[in-house]
């Protein structure tokens, strides 16, 4: 049985769809006087489907990119549309599941009821939140803490809730912000490919936030690398890797995947395509500046 059953929001975004569209993009934050250039004419596509990482120093506006698709923030000039629809109206429609830095579990709920939420305000019935919620819950690693409060967990497993949550309505876009930067490394490499596993089952688009070049080579079709402050996009690396190894075979499996893919040479080649165009150096190979 397959553990994220296919959802009707991937078949209401056919193939080929944009899931993300951002054209000439800027944010400015602050006044007149002290302005914040955050993002500065940004264009970027995210096909249905597709795995982009957005990568770059700290303050270069990855988040506040990721900020303006959820809709959480508004452009100050340019558009944003997430499957042709405004980010407001993807918001209103929940177009997509949100994992951020910060867990955003809301405290007097139990971690069960915080995955269930979506469900909830998705209209499904009581049983069905429920096994979906204890199926997430066990990807995870945290099924015995499924009547525990937010508070009662650490900072890292806070964050595991709150990917559990992001993925119960199988949405077609995920919005994730260094969803795995309190994890010690093994739990962080195993939701990784977990992760990988999820997004081959429900062919949802991902737009993840990393400080880890390892990480988003290992899950990205393309890297996006941006230039410190002004937030542009300096270059965008096209990683292809034979990811069928990789792959998490099914919730609660801790087995060791990725870790060939992880030495592989292709692997490799491509770490070094992304540190070189992070450091500034010439255009990566591979590279696309779209
Ligand atoms: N609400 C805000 N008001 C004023 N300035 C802001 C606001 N949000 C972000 N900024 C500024 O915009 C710039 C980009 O911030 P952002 O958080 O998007 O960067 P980031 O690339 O995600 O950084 P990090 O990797 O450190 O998380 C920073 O200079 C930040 O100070």
């Amino acid at each position: 049985m397959s553990a994220v059953p296919q959802q009707p929001t991937a078949a209401a975004h056919p193939r080929g769809a944009v899931a993300v569209e951002v054209e000439g993009v800027s944010r400015v934050f602050g006044g007149r006087s002290a302005p914040v250039v955050a993002l500065e004419d940004v264009d970027l596509r995210v096909a249905a489907g597709e795995f982009v990482s957005l990568i770059g120093p700290s303050g270069c506006g990855k988040s506040t990119l990721l900020r303006l698709v959820a809709d959480l923030d508004e452009p100050t000039s340019g558009t944003v549309r997430v499957f042709g629809s405004s980010a407001r109206e993807a918001r209103l429609a929940r177009d997509y599941g949100i994992a951020f830095q910060q867990a955003g579990l809301l405290p007097w709920r139990t971690v069960r009821a915080n995955v269930e939420l979506p469900l909830a305000l998705a209209g499904a019935g009581r049983a069905g939140r429920r096994e979906r919620a204890d199926e997430l819950l066990a990807l995870v690693g945290l099924t015995e803490f499924a009547d525990h409060h937010p508070d009662q967990l650490s900072g890292g497993m806070q964050q595991r809730v709150a990917i559990a949550r992001a993925l119960a309505d199988s949405p077609s876009l995920l919005l994730m912000d260094e969803p795995f930067g309190a994890l010690d490394e093994m739990t962080r490499e195993h939701l990784q490919a977990q992760l990988l596993r999820i997004c081959a089952e429900t062919r949802a688009a991902v737009v993840f936030v990393t400080h880890s070049i390892p990480e988003a080579v290992f899950l990205s079709d393309r890297v996006v690398v941006m230039s410190p402050r002004p937030g542009r996009i300096r270059h965008v690396v096209d990683v292809t890797l034979d990811r069928s190894g990789a792959v998490a075979p099914g919730p609660g499996r801790h087995d060791d995947v990725g870790d060939d893919l992880r030495t592989d040479a292709a692997f490799v080649a491509a770490v070094a395509a992304v540190r070189e165009a992070l450091h500034g150096g010439t255009v990566a190979r591979g590279a696309d500046p779209r």
